[in-house]
């Protein structure tokens, strides 16, 4: 990590507080993945209508609130007053940005779609790659491109493992989402599911995979591999986690557990508030203040949701229905936010070693 980098985290929490996220992060998310494996493993998936719960879960519980705090995360980066200027111009990206990408869900469902898990893979990539950095201070990650090479394999292994692993859920889901705009279009992504598809993924992906993995080994000395061993200990954790634990349930807990929980330690970093309570171990203080900065724009999300469900030409009749729905608002919601935390990303120096 860059100097410049350290120099800025210093600025936005101190070691304590970060070494406290830091564990927070993995522990939370290394004991999600076991649990969610260790349950199918023994008892079988779970019925369908529990599969659902997390995602369920995730409108009020860190899910959606995790991006309702956009509009705070950039001043507090820069040590500046959030002020009306500042709220207008979020206000605005999310309005035009969303709506555009709104508009192109009812024009063409079916690039949407594809879209919104390109977004997602980049979006989660981009989440890990900070996490690996500031919060495992992952040093072989210290050029750009092995950076990128760790965010598509972050990114991957959400979105491609669970394609190879259980493409009938994943292509129900898809076609679902694509059904709620224009039933006659969702056969189009059928060939993606297919068994050569699936092995051309498997394979390129797995490659990818094994190449990063291989690539850190190489660049850490034998007494300094404690970074890199976090790592793999991720990295082959949520390969098994995708390859078990049936998607909707596992993205579910993914989304909350792993990269809703991370950005929002992310974003306490850099609230001086915040990161002055977690160095005092006052994590329910931090957690609190969180809730209160949250709480109006989730709600805004969940009007976003209403709105999103009027204007969807087909009526939503079914569980798989709603989540559909859900799923589209996270899709109108997430591309502003990528915005945001790029910039974020930007102002941390995650892309710039
Ligand atoms: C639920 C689910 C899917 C998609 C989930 C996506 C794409 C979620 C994106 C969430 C985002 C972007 C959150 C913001 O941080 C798949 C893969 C179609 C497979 C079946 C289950
Ligand atoms: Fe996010």
């Amino acid at each position: 990590m860059s100097r410049e980098m350290s120099r800025r985290c210093v600025v936005s929490g101190s070691d304590r507080s970060r070494r406290r996220v830091a564990r927070l992060s993995l522990g939370v998310g290394l004991l999600s993945l076991a649990v969610a494996v260790s349950v199918t493993a023994l008892v079988g998936s779970p019925p369908l209508p529990y599969q659902y719960v997390p995602l369920a879960l995730s409108v009020v519980v860190l899910g959606l609130p995790h991006g309702a705090v956009d509009h705070l995360v950039l001043p507090r980066a820069r040590g500046e007053p959030v002020t009306r200027r500042s709220l207008a111009l979020v206000g605005l990206l999310y309005l035009f940005v969303g709506t555009a990408y709104a508009v192109l869900w009812l024009l063409a469902p079916v690039p949407a779609f594809v879209l919104f898990i390109l977004i997602t893979l980049v979006h989660w990539g981009q989440g890990d790659v900070y996490a690996l950095l500031e919060f495992v201070r992952a040093d072989y990650l210290e050029t750009r491109p092995s950076r990128l090479l760790a965010l598509v394999v972050r990114g991957g292994l959400p979105m491609l493992v669970p394609l190879v692993a259980f493409p009938a859920q994943y292509a129900f889901v898809a076609e679902t989402i694509v059904g709620l705009f224009n039933p006659d279009a969702a056969a189009a992504l059928e060939p993606v599911f297919s068994p050569a598809a699936r092995t051309a993924i498997a394979l390129g992906f797995g490659a990818l995979v094994a190449f990063a993995l291989l690539r850190g080994f190489l660049r850490t000395e034998p007494g300094g591999r404690g970074p890199w061993l976090v790592d793999v200990t991720e990295t082959l954790g949520l390969v098994v986690y995708f390859t078990v634990v049936p998607p909707i349930l596992a993205i579910g807990l993914y989304f909350c557990f792993w990269h809703s929980l991370r950005h929002i330690l992310r974003t306490m970093l850099v609230d001086a508030v915040a990161s002055t309570a977690l160095e005092r171990g006052a994590i329910g203080t931090a957690w609190r203040r969180f809730a209160r900065d949250s709480a109006p724009l989730t709600v805004g999300g969940l009007i976003v949701l209403v709105g999103i469900w009027f204007i969807v030409p087909q009526t939503p009749a079914s569980v798989a229905d709603v989540l559909a729905v859900y799923l589209v608002t996270i899709a109108v919601l997430t591309l502003p936010h990528v915005v945001v935390v790029t910039l974020l990303d930007r102002e941390q120096r995650v892309w710039s070693p």
